[in-house]
């Protein structure tokens, strides 16, 4: 914080005594940390773990970047945040509440998802990157650029109750070395997950961001945890021949560039993203893709456009911003994905995650929706 001022030597003695104490971490230990620069992409249940250690152990700057909004869902594991932040941008806020753990630390909050022009300057200028996001097509992105920039990184996720961790230093190996080619997995919103999990990988996760920034050595480490019978397993991690990225056969914007446009126009919008997309869209339509049966019975307002209907109906409309509704979100998933790229490319059509189901909170945006 620019008006801060700097700390005494005699204070960050005192406040950091209990690690500068550690034998092989001392004072330069501290001094390392104390220049490092981070990235953390993702303040879900992983990121809040993450940044309140490293903004507790004294890493010097700090940028958070996360587009999403805090659900009522999200509190159970994600930490930072309380009941008066539902609706706010997690980034922002978990730069409030972290500032007031360590007002030292620069701390930098980004209200965007990574993509890759933003990958390109904020992987360029920081020292580590920690993905505490829940999907494969960024940490690929995380993976790819900072291979070319050379730059360390961690990445951690939680599935039901296991967990897993692993450091790349992208000279020695890659994570398309470990995983290749991983269409998405669930995530936490398909599959469910215990609040403790996420905070029980991210604080693993934020240990081996601590020792990287202070000894390499622990670089190119998978570690796995059980939260069945509580084991660790450790796996050293190597460079594979066929790795597309290792073995130079591509560099991160051929296999990047052609996602730009989706990165930055993400197809499913939460039930808190509703207000901003219409904000941003005020001719927005809303389409359900339900039976008529089901419309009638109970609506959020729109038209009904039944999904065997739909791609003709879609083909003879001129280009609008769309929101497409059905009961989970899963019809119109599947829809989304049979619409060519081109007939999207100039007006965003995107659907409500989890669908009406997820209309369940009384000012949760159904009078938005209505409206429209
Ligand atoms: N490309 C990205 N850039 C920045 N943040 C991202 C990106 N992709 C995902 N995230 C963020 O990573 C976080 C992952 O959090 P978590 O797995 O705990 O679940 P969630 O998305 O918050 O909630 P739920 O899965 O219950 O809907 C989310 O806050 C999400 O917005
Ligand atoms: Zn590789």
């Amino acid at each position: 914080m620019a008006n801060q001022p700097l700390p005494s030597d005699k204070h960050i003695q005192r406040r950091y005594l209990r690690q500068i104490q550690l034998p092989g971490f001392g004072e330069a230990g501290q001094q390392s940390l104390g220049e490092a620069r981070v990235l953390i992409v993702g303040l879900g249940g992983l990121g809040c773990a993450v940044a309140q250690y490293l903004t507790a152990a004294g890493v010097g700057n700090i940028t958070l970047l996360d587009g999403d909004d805090i659900a009522l869902s999200n509190l159970q594991r994600q930490i930072l945040f309380d009941e008066a932040s539902i609706g706010a941008n997690k980034a922002d806020v978990a730069k409030q509440k972290l500032q007031q753990l360590n007002s030292q630390v620069q701390i930098t909050a980004i209200d965007r998802h990574l993509d890759l022009p933003l990958a390109e300057t904020l992987i360029a200028s920081a020292d580590l990157i920690l993905d505490c996001t829940d999907n494969f097509t960024t940490r690929y992105l995380i993976n790819d650029v900072a291979h070319f920039y050379k730059k360390n990184w961690v990445y951690a996720s939680v599935l039901g109750f296991a967990g897993q961790v692993a450091s790349f230093n992208t000279r020695l190996s890659c994570f398309r070395c470990l995983y290749p080619n991983v269409s998405e997995v669930p995530n936490c919103n398909q599959a469910g997950v215990l609040g403790v999990l996420p905070g029980i990988v991210g604080n693993l996760q934020a240990l081996m961001a601590i020792q990287m920034l202070c000894c390499e050595q622990t670089c190119n480490q998978l570690v796995r945890f059980s939260g069945n019978d509580y084991s660790l397993q450790t796996i050293g991690l190597a460079k594979s021949r066929q790795c597309l990225i290792c073995s130079g056969q591509q560099e991160y914007f051929q296999l990047h560039s052609h996602r730009c446009d989706e990165s930055a126009q993400p197809r499913a919008i939460t039930a808190s993203q509703i207000k901003t997309f219409i904000e941003q869209h005020p001719n927005a339509k809303l389409a359900d893709i339900r039976s008529p049966a089901e419309y009638q019975e109970h609506n959020a307002g729109g038209i009904n456009i039944p999904l065997s209907d739909f791609e003709s109906w879609f083909a003879g409309q001129v280009s609008q911003p769309l929101i497409l509704l059905c009961q989970t979100g899963k019809r119109c998933q599947w829809l989304l994905g049979r619409l060519p790229a081109s007939s999207t490319a100039r007006s965003p059509v995107v659907y409500l995650e989890g669908g009406l189901d997820a209309l369940t909170h009384p000012t949760h945006s159904l009078h938005l929706l209505k409206a429209l």
